[in-house]
């Protein structure tokens, strides 16, 4: 797959296997990652992101498959990996009882060179929480705090595990904001999200996982692109007669049912689709309870693959 500047490629996995209880639940992933670009893994819960990342990290032996990074084995010359990558600990193995400054310090010491104590309280704006108990900060600051210990040793790729989940939009605006300066500074950022809005906005490369597999990779706009609509007419009909079929409206490609009894019309010719679909629920007697429409997203890019929506899967 054509992808940006991928000779210079900085992870590179292949046919990755991870098997738990006879059950494959990474199913021969392979992807490659180029040097300073954000990478995203999107997927529902259970995808299998988590053990896809922690495979190339290091931190899981896979069970079949290959991971190099930045040109080293990710298993025969792991210590040498090691030294490249950064890995954000969830927020809640940090220790409560320290101070924003004494975690960052205990984390630096793990290492034989540290970048700057100020530096880093600037870049993730923690100055004024440096005596903080880290307990006492919130969920965005914890999050910020624990993407400074990962690159506390200044690693030129990032591993970012979900990291805005559980965050209000405005804490989630800022860490994007940062994990955006990491790839400016010239890292190579590799993360997990469920949040499509996050894929869309901040990856410049999107790898869709459901079920251990990979389903489809691109850019965010050539994922969308890919779709055979460019928009989507999402309504739940009352009284709805059974005998309605919305699949010769005009620009219809796809129709779709969410659990909440949601419709979704796939179409390439939204006008067209509205002005059949208003006389079609007249004429059959069914209302069209919040019906809105909108533009295709990678949302609709996961729903046409598997015939489920993300939030559902
Ligand atoms: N150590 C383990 N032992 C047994 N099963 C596991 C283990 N780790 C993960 N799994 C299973 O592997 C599957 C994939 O899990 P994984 O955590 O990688 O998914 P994910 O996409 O990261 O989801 P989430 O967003 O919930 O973290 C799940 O069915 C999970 O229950």
């Amino acid at each position: 797959m054509a992808g940006p500047g991928l000779e210079d490629k900085m992870i590179d996995v292949h046919n990755l296997v991870k098997i738990y209880g006879g059950e494959r639940v990474v199913d021969g992933v392979s992807f490659r990652v180029a040097k300073g670009e954000i990478f995203g893994l999107l997927g529902p819960n259970g995808a299998g992101k988590t053990t896809t990342m922690e495979m190339v990290e290091g931190l899981r032996i896979p069970d079949g498959g290959e991971v190099c990074v930045g040109g080293y084995d990710g298993i025969r010359e792991r210590n040498r990996v090691k030294g490249l990558i950064g890995i954000q600990l969830q927020s809640t193995a940090l220790f409560d009882h320290l101070t924003v400054e004494e975690i960052i310090l205990l984390y630096g010491s793990f290492y034989r060179d540290m970048r700057s104590l100020s530096e880093l309280l600037t870049s993730f704006a923690l100055e004024e929480k440096r005596k903080t108990l880290v307990k006492h900060l919130s969920g965005g600051q914890r999050q910020r705090l624990a993407i400074a210990i990962a690159v506390v040793h200044d690693p030129k790729v990032i591993f970012l595990d979900e990291p805005t989940t559980g965050l209000d939009p405005k804490a989630r605006r800022s860490l994007w904001e940062i994990i955006l300066r990491l790839r400016n500074e010239g890292r190579t950022v590799f993360l997990s999200t469920h949040y499509m809005e996050e894929a869309e906005q901040l990856c410049d490369r999107v790898a869709i996982m459901d079920a251990g597999r990979v389903i489809a990779l691109d850019t965010p706009a050539g994922l969308i692109r890919g779709l055979a609509s460019d928009s989507v007419v999402e309504f739940v009909p009352g009284q709805e007669d059974v005998s309605v079929t919305y699949q010769n409206l005009a620009g219809v490609k796809e129709v779709k049912r969410g659990e909440d009894g949601a419709v979704m019309l796939l179409t390439d010719d939204l006008q067209g689709t509205l002005r059949g679909l208003i006389p079609l629920a007249d004429e059959k007697g069914f209302t069209l309870s919040g019906l809105r429409t909108r533009t295709s997203t990678l949302e609709d890019v996961f729903l046409t693959r598997t015939g489920k929506r993300l939030t559902e899967a």
